[in-house]
């Protein structure tokens, strides 16, 4: 949401393309929207690409003595994945601190290379469930609301000290009910 706050075009779209998909008469977004939703997808892994919750992975060990991009690891060390450096390394993102949500569209292989759930065989096992409460909650709030910023100056995106990457300065925004939905939401 903040930086759909600091970037109001790519809120106008992913709600254009909320809204075209799920026409009328109105409903909620529902779970089994979420695949079609292509672009709302590549903002959520845009959001997980400049901000993963677990920014060094969990801690993991070589199960045997190995050798990684020519650095030897003996057995039982113990490693740790610098996902928030990957995901902005300038050798594989173009523009990498910029929030471009595009660069997860189609077959692009630069958006292969996020890995906020990790990779391989202790690749978080509950990938789909957690896009798909992100998408939920997001999309809800997205759907129903018109979002703003409470002054001029841009939301502060800083991260702050925490295990799962909590923001320095929690999110105020305005928002208000969307006109076309007033009576939906009245109805719940
Ligand atoms: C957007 C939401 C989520 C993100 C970004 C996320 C991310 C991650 C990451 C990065 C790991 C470590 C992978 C590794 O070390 O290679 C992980 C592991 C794990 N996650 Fe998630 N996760 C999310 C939601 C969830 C949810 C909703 C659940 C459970 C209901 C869950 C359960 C687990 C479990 C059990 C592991 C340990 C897997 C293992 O060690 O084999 N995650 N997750």
């Amino acid at each position: 949401m903040s930086l759909m706050l600091n970037n109001p075009k790519v809120m106008v779209k992913v709600r254009d393309e909320i809204d075209s998909y799920i026409g009328k008469p109105i409903r909620l977004i529902e779970a089994s929207d979420l695949l079609k939703l292509q672009y709302f997808r590549c903002i959520i892994m845009e959001k997980l690409r400049l901000h993963p919750p677990t920014p060094l992975l969990v801690p993991h060990e070589s199960s045997i003595d190995c050798t990684v991009s020519g650095f030897y690891i003996p057995k039982g060390t113990m490693l740790l994945v610098n996902t928030s450096a990957i995901h902005r390394d300038p050798k594989i993102w173009d523009k990498p601190t910029n929030f471009i949500p595009e660069r997860f569209e189609g077959e692009k292989c630069e958006g292969n290379m996020a890995m906020p759930f990790g990779m391989d065989r202790r690749r978080c096992p509950a990938e789909n469930l957690g896009m798909q409460m992100v998408g939920l909650a997001l999309g809800t709030m997205i759907q129903c609301f018109e979002w703003e910023r409470v002054g001029e100056e841009l939301v502060d995106m800083t991260d702050g000290f925490g295990l799962t990457a909590p923001r320095a300065v929690p999110l105020e925004a305005f928002c208000k009910p969307r006109q076309s939905m007033v009576t939906l939401l009245s109805e719940i």
